[in-house]
């Protein structure tokens, strides 16, 4: 059997071999021609999987170690007899860490305070829901807003105009969808923004399309929107250089890029194989994935949002990511290869014996460990 992999997947090395002919080639460079004998298709977002690369090839199923999968065309898929897995919910705590650390720098730069402010949710899935909880631990009210699961399952969700109408930020969660009741393709445009009450902080780490980069630069300009965090762009690897100069935060695709994450991403991928050709690795899982250099945290003080901004600053400085897509935005694709997966917070512990109750509460639903107190 062969199977072709991107290969910027990690901790992948030497375990499919045992199973298959493996070829590595660069997602976005994987074309029909290298897969006219391939059983098997191991990718992430940047390999476009439709017709055009599948038609008259053998493949019957392909894996994604990425959450998103609006990189397979599931209708294609459904008609040529191909099996496709993605692997929800793997960096979704990688996601959470990046807009909480948003959150506090945005908060920090205009001199915010979390306590009076709504967060509204668009989308609350595996990531949308980490965020939710967290923000709520922080202080901040919180509005949700997901019509496929309020139809479900009924609850506490609101609609888009009450989030519009009260929210100080809107962070979207959505998957791409170009159809459908649900769908998702520019659902943030001029009259999405024309509806805002509040001059919220707009925070896009979904998928560059949800969102109308030009619209956005129309409400940034028209102090419809106070700011934006924007870490997924129309087109990527290139960016609209005239907006990522009007942004807050702006960072190249990024958000779901840590260490736990991608191990986990592998994983899933690797089991859905196990599962679909019978290896036998089920529950396969890399034998080691990076810890922190320095694991522990020693909080200074028990002012809430500074100590929590100030420990969510050593696990991770999102200014940084920002930094490097604002001083070579052309290097978009380079800077998401050479990334340094950073570690999530549940990898850090906080020292709590100087910390009140309250603070190590706070900390825990961050996502941290809290030791001694
Ligand atoms: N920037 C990055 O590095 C990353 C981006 N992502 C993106 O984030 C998206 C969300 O991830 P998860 O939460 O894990 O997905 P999920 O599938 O667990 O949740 C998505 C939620 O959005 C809801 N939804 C669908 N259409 C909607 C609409 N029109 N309005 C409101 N809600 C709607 C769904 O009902 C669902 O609850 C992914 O599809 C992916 O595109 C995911 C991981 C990393
Ligand atoms: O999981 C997703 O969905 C994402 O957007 C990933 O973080 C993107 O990961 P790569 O495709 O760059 O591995």
């Amino acid at each position: 059997m062969k199977i072709v992999i991107d290969d910027k997947i990690p901790f992948l090395e030497g375990i499919l071999e045992n199973y298959f002919e493996v070829v590595y080639k660069p997602g976005k460079f994987i074309c029909r021609t290298d897969l006219q004998d391939a059983d098997a298709l191991l990718v992430r977002t940047r390999t476009q999987c439709n017709g055009l690369l599948l038609n008259g090839t053998p493949v019957k199923c392909i894996a994604t170690a990425t959450i998103g999968h609006d990189h397979i065309d599931a209708a294609y898929c459904k008609k040529a007899g191909i099996k496709w897995s993605n692997a929800p919910g793997c960096n979704a705590w990688a996601v959470q860490q990046y807009v909480i650390a948003s959150i506090l720098e945005m908060a920090q730069k205009y001199s915010m305070s979390l306590n009076n402010l709504t967060l509204g949710i668009v989308g609350a899935g595996h990531v949308g829901s980490k965020i939710a909880e967290t923000a709520l631990a922080l202080g901040l009210n919180v509005l949700v807003n997901d019509p496929p699961r309020a139809l479900k399952e009924g609850g506490d969700f609101v609609s888009l105009e009450t989030i519009q109408a009260e929210s100080d930020f809107i962070s979207f969660h959505v998957p791409l969808t170009l159809e459908g009741d649900y769908k998702t393709i520019q659902m943030v445009d001029d009259h999405f923004f024309a509806r805002l009450k509040k001059m919220p902080i707009i925070i896009n780490s979904s998928r560059g399309e949800v969102m109308s980069g030009d619209a956005l630069k129309r409400a940034l300009i028209s102090r419809v929107i106070r700011g934006a965090v924007v870490d997924v762009w129309e087109n990527e690897p290139t960016v609209d250089v005239e907006l990522l100069r009007m942004v807050d935060i702006a960072t190249p695709h990024i958000a779901g890029y840590s260490v736990e994450g991608k191990a986990k991403g592998t994983a899933y991928a690797v089991q859905a194989l196990s599962r679909h050709f019978g290896l036998g690795i089920d529950n396969w899982y890399p034998s080691s994935v990076p810890s922190p250099r320095n694991s522990i945290i020693e909080p200074k003080n028990n002012v809430p949002h500074k100590t929590i901004l100030e420990a969510v600053r050593s696990t991770y400085r999102v200014m940084i990511d920002d930094n490097g897509l604002r001083s070579n935005p052309r290097n978009f694709e380079k800077l998401r290869t050479d990334y340094n997966f950073r570690n999530e917070f549940s990898s850090f512990q906080v020292d709590g014996s100087n910390l009140d109750a309250k603070l190590v509460k706070r900390f825990q639903k961050v996502g941290f460990i809290v030791t001694g107190y």
